[in-house]
């Protein structure tokens, strides 16, 4: 089924292929604080999809309520049909739903190669293949290392883990724009190749619609309007000035 850009209508709306990840009728939020509100999302096999909106819509919370880390309080969050509430963090990552987030959350005190050890998983990606910049580096302190080379180690540390389903939170903060693109194109090709669901938050709009085939538009908690990124790209002007406050 293809989906169409819309005002939100409640229903899920999928990409090319059954949803991975499906997210239905979703509150979340922080003890008495609720920020997320009846939010349905879904991600398919291969494919990025991106989530926008302004600052606050509740993007990171909605990563967070699909790691764990956040509590759902109506809804369900679905890997492969299962649901994902009730399960803890850890558990959640069994079920092979890896999540990069915004501060990447490595160590600075241990090595690349140490890092690797303590998540790599014998089918997941081969890290070092995939970013041959981390090989000379590999027995440096993470603490030493470039903005960019640590954001190649948390979203290959993702990887080596075997994930169905990625989320990926503002890959693109600090980073060089060479960088950038560098990364953008290394997780398309494992999104396909992988047949990888990718759920990603990108604050740069540009590169969000470039590299997603779908995205949803987040306001105050709750999804405004969904569709490809080639429909959103038409209608962005509309988007900006209804939902992003610009
Ligand atoms: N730990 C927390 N406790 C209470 N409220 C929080 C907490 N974390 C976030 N919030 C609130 O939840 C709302 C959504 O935050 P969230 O970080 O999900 O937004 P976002 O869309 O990712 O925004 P940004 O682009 O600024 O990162 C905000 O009003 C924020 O203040």
């Amino acid at each position: 089924m293809t989906a169409t850009v819309s005002e939100h209508s409640g229903k899920t709306p999928t990409g090319s292929g059954s949803a991975v990840l499906d997210i239905s009728g979703v509150d979340a939020g922080y003890g008495p604080i609720r920020v997320l509100q009846g939010v349905d999302l879904s991600v398919s096999a291969g494919e990025i999809v991106s989530l926008l909106g302004p600052n606050g819509a509740g993007k990171t919370t909605t990563l967070l309520a699909c790691s764990g880390m956040v509590r759902v309080t109506s809804g369900d969050i679905r890997l492969d049909g299962r649901s994902l509430l009730r399960s803890s963090p850890h558990a959640i990552a069994r079920r092979r739903l890896a999540h990069v987030p915004e501060d990447r959350s490595l160590f600075p005190s241990l090595t690349i190669d140490e890092h690797l050890r303590l998540c790599a998983r014998p089918d997941g990606l081969d890290v070092l293949e995939l970013f041959p910049e981390l090989q000379k580096r590999r027995n440096k302190r993470v603490g030493v290392l470039s903005g960019g080379e640590q954001q190649m180690l948390a979203l290959g540390r993702a990887l080596a883990a075997g994930p169905r389903v990625l989320l990926v939170d503002e890959m693109s903060m600090g980073l060089a724009p060479v960088v950038v693109e560098r990364l953008f194109s290394a997780l398309q090709d494992i999104a396909v190749s992988a047949g990888l669901a990718v759920l990603m938050v990108e604050q740069h709009v540009h590169l969000a619609l470039k590299y997603a085939q779908r995205g949803y538009v987040l306001a105050g908690g709750r999804v405004r309007t969904h569709g490809t990124t080639e429909e959103l790209r038409e209608r962005w002007s509309e988007i900006e000035s209804s939902y992003l406050g610009r």
